[in-house]
């Protein structure tokens, strides 16, 4: 900056933008270029202040040493049948990177099939996709680096391990799709750009294309296979059908659930895949949201929300593709959210529904779409799930907030077939029984009823005497449904907490129409809600508002700094991790333009009044004042986050400190931890993650005056 003092000026002095004929300044435009002098060192500086004072929190050394105890319990995924053999990722408990094992039947011993912790020092590269082609011939996989989406895909022969001098470059946001032929597989990646392309840079991902690679040639000779170019928004995701004959071709243009459906009958091709595929347009239009679950020859069976916002299953035969001869499968459930939908033992379908937040799983016929049975399930989620039509037995994994994982079998070729537990594992230390999880109704501003799960220890007074650890996401139609993190109930168990779970709206727990409340110009209604859910506890005496600390991530962030902006008084901290925190520019970084489905874009004048009302950037003190003083806040991202870039903190924590933190009131502490090698989340290794909750929880409990109870 002293090398250069007019730039920087100009810098300051020149950044007032035009919307629409209203005025914005922008004085922290320069912290938008990662990879400048300026940047470099305002990133440094802030570190400088706030990991010391993370490091030296009362509690950080005995939450570090509790959560790593804690963690310290073996990991298991469903297994999965390819070929002959079954496949599963462990981790024995604090290893950085899960690992895939392979074994010849279930209670046979088990050997390492692929373990990414050999790929790095510190474990940052992560294993972010896999697939064993149909006959278990090859295993195709894609690494990330440093927590960025871009992924290099490898292969590997499954039976020695080999690895091919096949390498895939650019791939991101991709599909991994083998032909049954495993002379190929289906893959997305991104034209060459300028510059870097490490995840640490902010350049506009645009202009997709579908290919095809066949095995044993290079890169630079895939067969590009679907492009869209007078649509540079547009993604494509590849699915081969059950039975190995059709390419169906699911294109998206934001975050919206609605898509094209292509497809194309690789039997016609004479000469094999050799150039754009000749695609036929089943559904051609952005009207609803269509996912291939399994076809019987040219009869298809899709899982929709057209005219059915909570779901339903369909079919089209593609002889007969109009409209007017589809049909319904599965009707719409009045309440329920339909959920995931597979096929298994050839004529039946494995169900989810979300009632209330909790997950039912049942058994239907195909044909008919007759419900056959209820699988038997707690109060919690169903997060993995192992299945294939061609084969008679499945295995699925439950979760809840006190459960880490529960692993189901069920061989639907016996007599009677009943689920049994095939893992179950314990963590020593946490007792279940010593917590107790409900769920409440809460009234919003407008009257709408919103779910919130409460974690606390059983029994516990309603004297207002509890700190509240308040998370909520509220968008882009994902639901937040009961799931195990060790970290929560540290913070229940030694900091005498109530973690709340509020499944406000802009989520998909009621389906389409709760997720649509909760966007563009209803978008206010996810602070309501949140803001509400506050409240509530504080009138129903669980705490007071000098004891809540809420949290969020990503969508989840832009919600925390919306809320403290509003409600500074109704909170005593507030921790926003990689959030979106300007409304105005957020669709000029990477992937930020497929967002503008939930938020809508500044370049419309109507939708820029939307978000000028609630940028978190935007609704700052922009100078020192007099007002309500904000509650001690922890900024977090993380230089190779390519998904919400840095810029977004970077410039909220600048302007944050300038006004409030000038400002005479302002005793509470306002800090941005900057992570390195670190990126949006996806496969953040264990040590990183511990030690990031670790802060997170310390900071929480310094700035709540909380003490660590044994
Ligand atoms: O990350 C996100 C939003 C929220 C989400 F919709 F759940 C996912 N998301 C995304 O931005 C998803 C990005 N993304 C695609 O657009 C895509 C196309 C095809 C295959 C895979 C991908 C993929 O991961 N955000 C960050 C903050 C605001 C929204």
């Amino acid at each position: 900056a002293n090398s250069r003092p007019w730039l920087t000026l100009a810098k300051i002095l020149c950044l007032v933008d035009d919307y629409h004929g209203v005025k914005i300044s922008d004085p922290y435009h320069w912290l938008e270029d990662p990879d400048s002098e300026e940047t470099k060192m305002f990133v440094e500086q802030q570190n400088k202040l706030t990991m010391p004072f993370l490091e030296q929190c009362a509690v950080k050394e005995q939450f570090h040493q509790r959560l790593t105890e804690l963690y310290n319990y073996p990991k298991y995924s469903c297994p999965y049948k390819r070929g002959k053999r079954y496949f599963y990722f462990h981790n024995e408990g604090l290893q950085n990177q899960d690992a895939l094992y392979v074994q010849d039947s279930l209670n046979s011993p088990a050997s390492v099939f692929f373990d990414p912790n050999t790929l790095s020092e510190d474990g940052t590269v992560a294993l972010k996709m896999g697939r064993l082609s149909e006959e278990c011939e090859y295993f195709a996989y894609g690494l990330s680096s440093a927590g960025s989406d871009w992924v290099t895909v490898h292969f590997l022969k499954a039976d020695d391990l080999t690895k091919l001098p096949d390498v895939l470059e650019r791939v991101k946001f991709s599909c991994l799709a083998w032909t049954h032929d495993a002379k190929g597989i289906f893959y997305n990646c991104y034209p060459r750009q300028d510059g870097k392309a490490d995840g640490t840079e902010t350049t506009t991902n645009l202009n997709q294309k579908l290919y095809y690679h066949v095995i044993g040639t290079s890169q630079s000779e895939d067969i590009l296979v679907a492009e869209f170019p007078d649509n540079p928004k547009w993604h494509s995701s590849l699915t081969v059908s059950d039975d190995g004959r059709y390419a169906v071709l699911s294109i998206t243009e934001g975050c919206e659930p609605v898509n094209r459906l292509w497809y194309c009958d690789l039997q016609q091709l004479p000469n094999g895949i050799t150039g754009l595929l000749p695609w036929v347009k089943l559904v051609d239009t952005f009207e609803a949201q269509y996912t291939y679950i399994t076809n019987e020859g040219t009869v298809f069976t899709l899982r929709t929300n057209l005219d059915a916002p909570r779901y339903r299953l369909i079919t089209i035969d593609l002889q007969k593709p109009e409209q007017t001869h589809w049909k319904t499968l599965i009707p719409q459930h009045e309440k329920d959210v339909l959920g995931f939908v597979e096929c298994v033992n050839q004529r039946y379908l494995l169900v989810n529904y979300v009632h209330d937040v909790k997950d039912i799983l049942q058994l239907y016929e195909l044909q008919s779409g007759k419900l056959i049975r209820d699988l038997p399930l707690d109060v919690g989620t169903v997060v993995g799930l192992s299945c294939k039509k061609k084969h008679p037995d499945f295995f699925y994994k439950f979760t809840s907030f006190t459960t880490p994982g529960i692993i189901y079998h069920c061989d639907l070729s016996q007599p009677d077939p009943e689920p049994t537990i095939f893992r179950q594992v314990e963590v020593k230390g946490i007792n279940p029984s010593d917590y107790q999880t409900t769920q409440v109704f809460y009234p919003s501003k407008d009257g709408t009823k919103i779910p919130m799960f409460l974690v606390h220890a059983r029994g516990i007074e309603r004297d207002g005497s509890h700190p509240v650890f308040l998370y909520g996401y509220g968008g882009f139609e994902n639901s937040i449904q009961p799931y195990y993190n060790t970290a929560y109930l540290l913070f229940i168990r030694h900091l005498g907490g109530i973690l709340a779970v509020a499944n406000i709206r802009g989520g998909g727990e009621y389906g389409q129409t709760w997720h649509k409340a909760g966007t563009l110009g209803n978008k206010q209604n996810c602070f309501d809600d949140f803001q509400c859910a506050a409240e509530y506890l504080i009138q129903e005496g669980y705490t007071t508002a000098s004891r809540i600390a809420i949290n969020g991530a990503s969508n989840g962030g832009l919600l925390v700094a919306a809320c403290v902006n509003q409600r500074p008084e109704l909170f005593g901290c507030a921790v926003a991790e990689v959030g979106v925190m300007d409304m105005l520019k957020f669709h000029k970084f990477t992937i930020g333009h497929a967002w503008t489905t939930d938020y809508g874009c500044a370049d419309d004048p109507e939708q820029f009044k939307w978000l000028i009302k609630y940028s978190p950037l935007h609704n700052l003190p922009q100078t020192p004042r007099d007002g309500t003083p904000y509650p001690a806040m922890l900024l977090l991202t993380a230089d190779h986050d390519d998904r919400v870039v840095p810029l977004h903190t970077l410039k909220y924590v600048a302007t944050l400190q300038h006004g409030v933190g000038r400002s005479p009131g302002q005793t509470q502490l306002l800090l941005v931890r900057v992570d390195t090698c670190s990126g949006h989340g996806a496969g953040k290794p264990t040590a990183k993650a511990i030690l990031e909750d670790t802060h997170i929880f310390s900071f929480i409990a310094q700035t709540l005056k909380l003490s660590w109870r044994e």
